[in-house]
């Protein structure tokens, strides 16, 4: 399709009254065709209101009528065709393969969320019958569900032009949730977006829903973002991206006259404990090791919240033939062209830091891509006293870097565990010979990450029901939910109780009937929705 550069307000094409932009192909650093015009904080507020009005109609809306337009919403995207790629290519360097498994992870995606819709749990209908009887005082009948926030605000991130963007998880938990949603599009991929949007506005259209449900705006970098947290027509945020910026979302929301919440998830180390057990097999099986983690490291060019930036490994002879392997590992690889010039500049000036630090030496690197902003992996290394005692070694790098840190007990690494901040993941390394050794550090990392993982990696995070992609801060801006996963639902749903309402004023997932077959839980017991006859309620 002919893009138009413009933004895509409830189902119209608006021109931006403001400045322009555009896209660069990061591997050529030349700018990508059509410029888009940016909106002003005045033409931002006809999307906001239009996501307010359309609030009552889609929050409302029955559970066939939901699901089937997000599943129109995946069907639409996946349309889009070849050409989503391409585009998306050219605007981020992501290579085809890794663009068309996230274009896969989208629309499964909007697909589970569909399947949630239907499904129906996450409206948490809790019943307590009304016990007149009871002495010395009667209860009243209070029943329980879990309500939509209202329009949303979602901001894409660069490093996942479809997962993390227009119909990505945020925007997809939103919508499942019933919440309008007003998304603002990464200035870096800006046609990307715009695919996508027609594709989420197309579904609005054909199920005839309001049109305010979605809208996608081009804005000036932050000013535009913030005006639109402090819109009092939002009530919650959805971001991935840098701490700065999550944190300048954070402060605006909580400084509205009506504070929301704002689930930002911005940085992480992702620290990787390896243990004696898994270096005491032969040399392929430690060349193995390595060669996975310099996997974990490079792939996506680093650009993973997951990447794991440092790997704790025993002092000793094992852990040396693990760095010297890392070390050769990491000298085979190619940069690979980095999302924008911006990114690149940043990592290049984090690697100088890091090298720079005391303690710090250069374990392995590779070579510069052959294109634009593709420097080479770096991989160093460091001992655990110089890790606790240099904040500089606790920053993350976001691209192809890590951090080898050499240890000598399990205070080490529990000293080392303590003094991290909050992170998405941690990973283990061990066999059953290191069971005993690694159990104390577990309830360490509970207290720190939001992921825990054993002989495996944090990248490519599974989009299911038990998933946690989130963490304490500051890899997230609430600890207590995750971005990634069906329970990312619940960051927009807030619990009404009804007490005493006749069936004929109670929602439809309230009532005695249970027209929509909801699972129930019914004076404390999980009733499932086939067993509803049977209920006193
Ligand atoms: O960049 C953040 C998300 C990382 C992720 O979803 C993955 O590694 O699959």
């Amino acid at each position: 399709m002919t893009l138009t550069g413009h933004s895509l307000i409830a189902g119209r094409t608006v021109a931006g009254n403001g400045k322009t932009t555009t896209g660069f192909n990061p591997a050529t650093n030349e700018a990508l065709e059509p410029a888009y015009t940016l909106v002003t904080e005045e033409q931002l507020t006809t999307a906001t209101r239009a996501a307010a009005d359309a609030f009552a109609s889609f929050s409302t809306l029955d559970p066939d009528t939901h699901a089937a337009f997000l599943e129109s919403i995946a069907d639409n995207i996946e349309a889009i065709g070849e050409e989503l790629i391409t585009r998306a290519g050219q605007e981020t360097g992501l290579p085809a393969a890794r663009l068309q498994g996230e274009r896969a992870r989208t629309t499964g995606q909007l697909r589970l969320f569909a399947a949630v819709v239907r499904q129906g749990d996450h409206r948490g209908v809790r019943i307590d019958p009304a016990i007149p009887d009871r002495a010395p005082l009667p209860r009243a009948d209070i029943r329980q569900r879990q309500v939509p926030l209202g329009p949303v605000a979602v901001f894409g991130a660069s490093n996942f032009p479809l997962a993390f963007s227009t119909a990505g998880g945020d925007t997809a938990s939103a919508l499942a949730a019933g919440c309008p949603v007003v998304f603002k599009a990464h200035n870096a991929h800006p046609g990307t977006s715009e695919l996508v949007g027609h594709a989420v506005t197309k579904a609005v259209k054909d199920h005839g829903l309001h049109p305010g449900v979605f809208s996608l705006i081009y804005g000036p970098g932050s000013s535009i973002g913030q005006a639109l947290v402090a819109d009092p027509a939002i009530k919650a945020v959805g971001f991935t991206g840098s701490q700065s910026a999550g944190i300048a979302l954070m402060r605006t929301a909580a400084n509205r006259p009506e504070p929301i919440p704002v689930y930002a998830e911005m940085s992480s180390l992702n620290p990787v404990f390896v243990f004696d057990g898994a270096l005491s097999g032969d040399a392929a099986s430690i060349d193995a090791l390595a060669a996975a983690y310099v996997t974990a490291v490079t792939g996506s060019s680093g650009q993973l919240c997951t990447s794991p930036g440092l790997l704790f490994a025993p002092a000793g002879e094992a852990g040396d033939k693990l760095a010297a392997a890392v070390g050769r590992a990491v000298a085979a690889c190619a940069g690979q062209t980095m999302l924008t010039e911006g990114i690149a500049g940043s990592w290049n000036t984090g690697t100088e830091a890091l090298s720079g630090a005391a303690g710090v030496e250069l374990i392995g690197q590779g070579t510069p891509g052959p294109t634009k902003n593709a420097p080479a992996p770096a991989i160093f290394g460091t001992q655990v006293r110089d890790f606790v005692s240099n904040e500089v070694l606790h920053q993350e790098i976001f691209g192809a870097a890590s951090l080898v840190i050499r240890y000598t007990g399990t205070e080490d690494l529990i000293e080392a565990a303590s003094r991290i901040e909050g992170q998405l993941t941690a990973s283990l390394h061990l066999t059953e010979q290191d069971y005993a050794t690694a159990a104390p550090l577990i309830p360490v990392l509970e207290q720190k990450v939001g992921r825990i993982i054993v002989n495996g990696w944090p990248t490519g995070v599974e989009v299911g029901h038990a998933m946690v992609h989130g963490g304490p801060f500051p890899a997230t801006s609430d600890s207590r939910t995750t971005s990634v996963g069906t329970l990312a639902i619940h960051r927009f749903l807030r619990p009404v109780a009804y007490q005493n309402l006749p069936q004929e004023l109670l929602p439809a997932s309230l009532q005695d009937e249970n027209p929509w077959h909801l699972n129930r839980r019914i004076d404390g017991n999980v009733l499932p929705a086939e067993e509803k006859a049977g209920a006193r309620a």
